[in-house]
């Protein structure tokens, strides 16, 4: 039988500790402020927003949002985002998604400035994960919070497999590069791979960030597996559930995510410590 890890308690744990570094900050008369950019009115994004605002306020972090209607041109958008990219009082800016259609996400993306990028989403912060270089840059929260996780139960990367079903910018991509940057032996699968099943099978650490609901049930898993599910998915009936058949597959993994209770408090948790990060280092490239 799994061990079912708690999201919602290492991500107190996180928060303890952010907060903490919110007070050191404040005795220099430092706040770290995050904005977090809304476009039109999803009620999910909106859910999210609400949480993620709340949750910075309790901690010491000033958080702005930034409402815009579902019809905003790019002009005022890239506005926007230049007014923020040069407000001092503002070390995080968040595009929350997804974006409408008519809109050029990669233009934003790319107008961000690097050093309050908290999503790790520009080119320069991603090339230096895929590069594994050194120093201080932002990386995708999620990934982090999912890192976080397994350094916390201390499951071994080094010489084992790591799959990743999912390759978004958000999520995908960038932890395939950590877990490589950590020398896990990495594979990444998407809705074309053939027999998809006998690959996941092979994963010593199964990551699925889909968004399927069930994709994965215990014939895809490895005995003994950990199985991380970044997968939120809401059912008709309003109940959460994720990408992973947590009830077929929990007895056969060593350790699993619920969802919700797993992933999900921990990237608002990262998202959090990241935006202390960048003050910091905001902070330090100022001395
Ligand atoms: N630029 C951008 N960055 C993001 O990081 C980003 C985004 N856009 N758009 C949407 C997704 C989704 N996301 C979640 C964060 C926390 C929970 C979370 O806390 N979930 C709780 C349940 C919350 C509930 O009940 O609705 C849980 O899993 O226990 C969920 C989803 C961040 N995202």
């Amino acid at each position: 039988m799994a061990t079912v890890i708690d999201g919602r308690q290492l991500a107190t744990e996180l928060n303890q500790a952010t907060a903490k570094r919110t007070a050191k900050l404040a005795t220099r008369g430092i706040t770290p402020g995050i904005v977090v950019i809304l476009v039109g009115d999803d009620p999910a994004s909106l859910i999210y927003t609400r949480n993620k605002h709340r949750r910075a306020e309790k901690m010491g972090i000033r958080s702005v949002l930034e409402k815009l209607p579902a019809d905003v041109d790019q002009a005022t958008v890239m506005a926007a985002i230049d007014r923020y990219n040069q407000d001092d009082t503002i070390d995080a800016i968040l595009v929350q998604e997804p974006l409408p259609a008519h809109l050029d996400g990669l233009a934003i993306t790319n107008a961000i400035r690097p050093d309050k990028d908290i999503d790790g989403l520009h080119p320069i912060n991603l090339g230096k994960l895929y590069a594994n270089q050194p120093g201080h840059y932002p990386v995708a929260c999620t990934p982090r919070g999912v890192m976080t996780i397994l350094r916390h139960y201390n499951v071994e990367l080094a010489g084992k497999n790591a799959t990743l079903v999912g390759r978004s910018i958000l999520v995908g991509k960038p932890l395939a590069a950590m877990l490589d940057n950590a020398n896990a032996t990495t594979t990444v699968v998407n809705r074309y791979t053939p027999n998809l099943s006998k690959v996941t099978r092979q994963a010593d650490i199964l990551v699925v960030a889909a968004g399927s609901p069930h994709l994965i049930t215990r014939e895809d898993v490895k005995p003994g597996a950990v199985v991380i599910d970044v997968g939120i998915n809401r059912l008709p009936s309003g109940k959460l559930t994720g990408d992973v058949d947590f009830n077929d597959v929990r007895d056969i993994a060593s350790l699993i995510t619920p969802v919700p209770g797993g992933v999900g408090p921990m990237t608002i948790a990262s998202l959090m410590a990241q935006t202390v990060d960048l003050a910091e280092w905001r902070q330090h490239g100022q001395e």
